[in-house]
């Protein structure tokens, strides 16, 4: 079986699970999926106050060297444990989750096409492009709601960590990126695009 590998990067809020979801439910029982996110390094040596303090949005954040192990025993066709992340506690959990291999293999996250080792093993490179203030009125939501983050510390971490390293990072992979989706996976004509040159893939 050959693996096609999708990535969706983008920055924080842009949209990237809304477009990965879109895939998945058009390809169901043929797509596998790993998110960076659940790479993040494990902290347990410090507190969460420690923890909330850290840089989360830089290269070095993350275990990419298992990610790309990962990535490549999925590409050649075995299953893997997949860490999980959880982020109401800025750490790993104790969990992990069975990942089986797939003849597609999406692969999502803020930092993925700033990786270069990562980014060699995709064949399909999106970027889901969405302007500055969109995105932090979505993550001031979703960080407040579901990640159980006050509206102060979304400000501080915005501006200190997330803001800065969109714009050294984030923003300049977008030209390693092979097509630049606005609106996501609300965007029906390039969703319709992507869906046929699956297809063909598929067939
Ligand atoms: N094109 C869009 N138009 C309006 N809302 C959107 C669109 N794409 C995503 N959203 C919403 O924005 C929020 C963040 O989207 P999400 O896909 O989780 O972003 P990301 O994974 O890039 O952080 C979600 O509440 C989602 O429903
Ligand atoms: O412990 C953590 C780990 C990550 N984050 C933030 O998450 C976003 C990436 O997730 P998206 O779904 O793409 O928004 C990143 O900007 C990190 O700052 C965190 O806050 N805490």
């Amino acid at each position: 079986m050959s693996t096609l590998v999708v990535g969706v990067a983008g920055g924080t809020g842009s949209g990237k699970t809304t477009l990965t979801r879109a895939l998945i439910e058009r390809f169901p029982g043929k797509t596998s999926v790993i998110f960076h996110d659940n790479y993040y390094k494990r902290h347990d040596e410090l507190t969460y106050a420690e923890r909330s303090k850290l840089n989360y949005d830089s290269p070095e954040a993350f275990d990419n060297a298992l990610m790309v192990e990962q990535m490549k025993h999925l590409i050649a066709g075995n299953p893997i444990d997949c860490p999980v992340y959880d982020y109401t506690i800025h750490n790993r959990s104790e969990e992990t989750q069975r990942i089986d291999p797939a003849p597609v293999l999406i692969v999502e996250g803020i930092l993925i096409f700033a990786e270069p080792e990562i980014c060699d093993l995709i064949d399909i490179k999106l970027y889901v492009d969405t302007d500055a203030d969109v995105r932090i009125l979505r993550r001031i939501k979703r960080d407040v709601v579901e990640r159980g983050r006050t509206l102060e510390s979304v400000e501080k971490q915005y501006l200190t960590t997330v803001k800065p390293m969109h714009e050294l990072y984030v923003e300049p992979s977008k030209g390693r990126a092979d097509l630049i989706i606005p609106e996501g996976g609300h965007n029906l004509v390039a969703l319709d695009m992507l869906i046929h040159r699956i297809d063909r893939q598929l067939a």
